[in-house]
């Protein structure tokens, strides 16, 4: 069956959330899309779409609770037609997707790393006992105690430019962003410098794009196989099973990072307490074929490793 191609009149509708990143990444996927079919701007609409963790914008979302908070009214639009792909941050995604969705589409995955932002150094040694550094992740705020208890860590929400304004009233010295999220900015202009993984370890599926469809739009699927790329697909795949089987849904601080050379895929997984008091690292490598089995043999044996009341912290 020949693939009929979107048109200004039946266009293929593109579904975001409406900050600046999440919009980054919905014209990149246009763009890339619209190359590889030759196609006008005009072939495709960009819906954007208000989430319940857009909306809730005064409290820290780990009280509001609940799964999905960015991705639930997306993902009913998907259902209903009102959008037809979705563009998301992987590393913001659940490990598992509704019933008739599908997200199995990665763009060439971006800097993995984390970034150290501050106009007053360029990393963590740089910083005074005792500073007063911001973050909302739980995974930096444990990882940043682990290797400096003495630092403060206050919650810092907010978009990339919200966090950047507040580094600048002073409310902390120091904060971390995705080198991801500052590239496709196009934020050179911030006093950012790349932390190596082995310092610290960044967020499963960290600066990956995924695009999610219905499982039955084949227009959607022949489209979106054009711009896959296989080798993130392949990392994704470990890194979110690992995630998946340490139970992604519980709070704890999880960091993993799978990369592949000759044919080899190595997960390195990380799980630490909530106060940076514990920190549980190992590698494990397999043939790329079974990425997936990595991952949930890594995951599921550091959570076996952990000791008694290790993922109980509330
Ligand atoms: N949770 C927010 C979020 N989701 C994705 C990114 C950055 C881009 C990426 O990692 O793909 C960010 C901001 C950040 O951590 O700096």
């Amino acid at each position: 069956m020949a693939l009929t191609l979107p048109t200004p009149t039946e266009p293929l509708k593109i579904g975001t959330r409406g900050s600046p990143l999440a919009l980054a990444q919905a014209w990149e996927t246009r763009a890339r899309l619209a190359e590889a079919f030759a196609l006008e701007e005009v072939a495709f609409e960009i819906v954007v779409i208000k989430t319940t963790g857009d909306r809730i914008q005064d409290r820290p979302l780990k009280e509001v609770g609940g799964k999905g908070l960015f991705t639930k009214e997306i993902e009913e639009d998907l259902l209903s037609g009102a959008i037809d792909i979705a563009v998301h941050s992987m590393k913001d995604m659940p490990v598992a997707q509704p019933k008739g969705l599908l997200l199995d589409t990665y763009l060439p995955r971006e800097d993995v790393r984390d970034a150290f932002i501050s106009p007053h150094g360029s990393s963590l040694v740089d910083l005074e006992a005792g500073a007063t550094v911001g973050t909302s992740s739980l995974r930096r705020r444990a990882q940043l105690l682990n290797a400096r208890p003495d630092l403060n860590v206050v919650e810092f929400r907010g978009n990339v430019q919200t966090r950047l304004r507040k580094l600048e009233e002073n409310v902390a010295v120091a904060t971390f962003l995705a080198m991801a999220g500052l590239k496709r900015l196009g934020m050179t202009d911030v006093p950012a410098t790349p932390i190596a993984t082995e310092e610290m370890l960044p967020a499963v599926a960290q600066g990956a794009i995924g695009i999610e469809r219905r499982a039955k739009d084949t227009r959607a699927a022949e489209m979106l196989s054009a711009i896959h790329d296989q080798a993130t697909g392949q990392r994704l795949l470990a890194e979110r099973a690992f995630l998946a089987a340490l139970d992604g849904s519980c709070e704890t601080p999880i960091a993993g990072l799978a990369e592949i050379g000759g044919g080899i895929i190595t997960l390195r997984g990380e799980i630490l307490r909530v106060d940076g008091a514990d920190r549980l690292a190992e590698v494990s490598s397999a043939p790329v074929e079974d990425a997936k089995a990595l991952g949930k043999t890594l995951g599921k044996y550091l959570k076996s490793a952990a000791p008694n009341g290790f993922f109980d912290w509330k």
